[in-house]
């Protein structure tokens, strides 16, 4: 439950957030794939709750009103469809899946002040549920129990949705046939939402009733589906996420926080030489990593000052580490633009989601922000994909914020967040020649669009990074790209 099945030589997963399952075949064909990007990671593909009173917030889609795959990104066909292309292209799909709860209020009272409706009472077609399928007696999750009452964790309603009762045998298997149609026609594995409320064995059971991967889609034999658990565990919680890491892949929110507080030049870069368990991060092989995600980037989720898309300087500069460290299974946010931290993807007056539009130097328009196609991201994507199956080593600092390492004899990055240039005669680990920086621009017609660095037969090259620069890393690789 722990391998992405991703296609050989692909590394990284970016969640495209509220895209539409149309455009997301799009860019599986015209950019993912080309990109060397592994896969995707989806909103949640069934049925929610419309909540007009709140104008469409982005929230609306984790409040399940039942299984059928309709929703605002497309229907049943058009999400096989996106299946069928972006696996043909390369790029896998993950989904993200919200089976702790149910939505709160029937539609016609959402919002309305202090409604008491109890879940049961009403029946909405293609709810496959009654109130028997909840947990009883009616309880609401409150601040402490996320301190001292691991139990109420699980069995209390998260902000006033209903609960399911995972224990239950209806339960089960109404979430395994969910989850069995979304494998048979294609996906590679889940995002497990909201896991800290629901008990690691109900998990466990569940996962292991789940079918091998279609091997129709690309898959080998056996294959099984990728799991990762949404844990936000920072510590001092009753609920640990250590709990459901012999189960699954775990969210470890701690990368996205000690990276940014690195980033924003709180803390030394020269301390990321240990990057890894050694921070008290969860093992290599548990961690599905990244700087923010679709609830952090607001504000929400604990953890404070994580770096968005509306810093981009320093943003850039600690994606270019998650993904040039081996360290972890990294994950890129793809945002749409927001001031207001509730307000949904960018929608026309019925509601329909507006599509991305694609502009000439490859940026997004239509209030879609797709950091996917900033050129300082996906280069680091094809450099990870470059230096897979290599080690960390020669690595340099200048004792406080210039940092230098290569991986294996393949890449080399280096990184400059002191108020001083960095000016240096690095070991860059590889072949003699002449290289593009990656990050300052694309090699177009074997010329570099921006920086270029001239490698000795030692391996030795002068590296300059200016405190200045647009960019403070500097990022060469083997292969076509660099
Ligand atoms: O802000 C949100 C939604 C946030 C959210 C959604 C999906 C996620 O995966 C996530 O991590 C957060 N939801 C709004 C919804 C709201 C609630 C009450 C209200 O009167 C108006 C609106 C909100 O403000 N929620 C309270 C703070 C966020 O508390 C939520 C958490 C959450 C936050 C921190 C934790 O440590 C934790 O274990 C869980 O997970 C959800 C998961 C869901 O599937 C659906 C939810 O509504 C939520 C969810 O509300
Ligand atoms: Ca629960």
């Amino acid at each position: 439950y722990k391998n992405p099945h991703y296609e050989n030589g692909r590394s990284v997963n970016v969640h495209l957030f509220e895209w539409k399952w149309d455009d997301i075949a799009d860019e599986c064909e015209r950019f993912l794939g080309p990109r060397g990007y592994g896969g995707i990671q989806i909103s949640p593909p069934n049925e929610n709750v419309v909540l007009w009173t709140y104008n469409r917030p982005w929230w609306e889609r984790y409040q399940p009103m039942s299984y059928k795959l309709v929703t605002r990104s497309g229907n049943e066909h058009q999400f096989a469809d996106m299946l069928r292309r972006c696996n043909a292209a390369g790029v896998r799909i993950y989904v993200d899946a919200v089976i702790n709860h149910m939505t709160g209020e029937p539609p016609e009272n959402v919002g309305t002040a202090g409604s008491t409706a109890v879940f049961g009472e009403w029946y909405y077609p293609g709810v496959p549920y009654t109130r028997d399928h909840f947990n009883w007696p009616h309880c609401v999750i409150d601040g402490m129990d996320y301190v001292n009452n691991a139990f109420r964790v699980r069995n209390c309603e998260l902000v006033g949705l209903k609960d399911l009762n995972q224990t239950d045998e209806h339960v089960r298997n109404m979430i395994v046939d969910f989850m069995n149609k979304l494998i048979d026609l294609g996906v590679a594995g889940f995002r497990i939402d909201a896991a800290k409320h629901m008990w690691p064995e109900d998990l466990r059971i569940i996962y292991n009733r789940l079918h091998n991967l279609n091997t129709d889609h690309g898959f080998p034999e056996n294959a099984r589906p990728y799991i990762y658990q949404e844990v936000i565990d920072y510590g001092g919680e009753a609920v640990s996420r250590d709990e459901y890491t012999p189960i699954g892949a775990v969210t470890e929110f701690k990368v996205g926080m000690e990276l940014s507080n690195a980033f924003r030049g709180n803390n030394q870069l020269k301390w990321l030489e240990s990057w890894g368990p050694q921070w008290g991060l969860l093992a290599h092989e548990d961690a599905l990593i990244f700087i923010d995600n679709h609830d952090n980037e607001r504000g929400h989720g604990g953890g404070g000052g994580i770096l968005t898309y509306k810093e981009p300087r320093p943003y850039k500069a600690a994606i270019a580490f998650l993904l040039a460290h081996p360290y972890g299974e990294p994950q890129i946010m793809s945002s749409f633009g927001f001031v207001d931290s509730e307000v949904g993807p960018p929608m026309d007056a019925q509601g329909n989601i507006i599509s991305p539009s694609i502009n000439s130097d490859g940026s997004c328009g239509n209030g879609w922000i797709c950091q996917h196609r900033w050129r300082q991201i996906y280069a680091m994507v094809a450099f990870r994909n470059v230096a897979s199956g290599t080690g960390l080593n020669n690595w340099w600092d200048n004792g406080s914020n210039q940092i230098a390492f290569c991986r294996g004899s393949n890449a080399f990055i280096a990184i400059n967040n002191d108020y001083w240039d960095l000016n240096q005669n690095l070991q860059t680990c590889l072949p003699a020649g002449t290289y593009c920086d990656v990050i300052s621009g694309d090699k177009v017609n074997n010329t570099c669009q921006g920086k270029s660095v001239t490698v000795g037969s030692d391996g030795r090259a002068n590296i300059f990074v200016g405190a200045t620069e647009y960019d403070i890393v500097l990022a060469i690789h083997v292969g076509p790209e660099s």
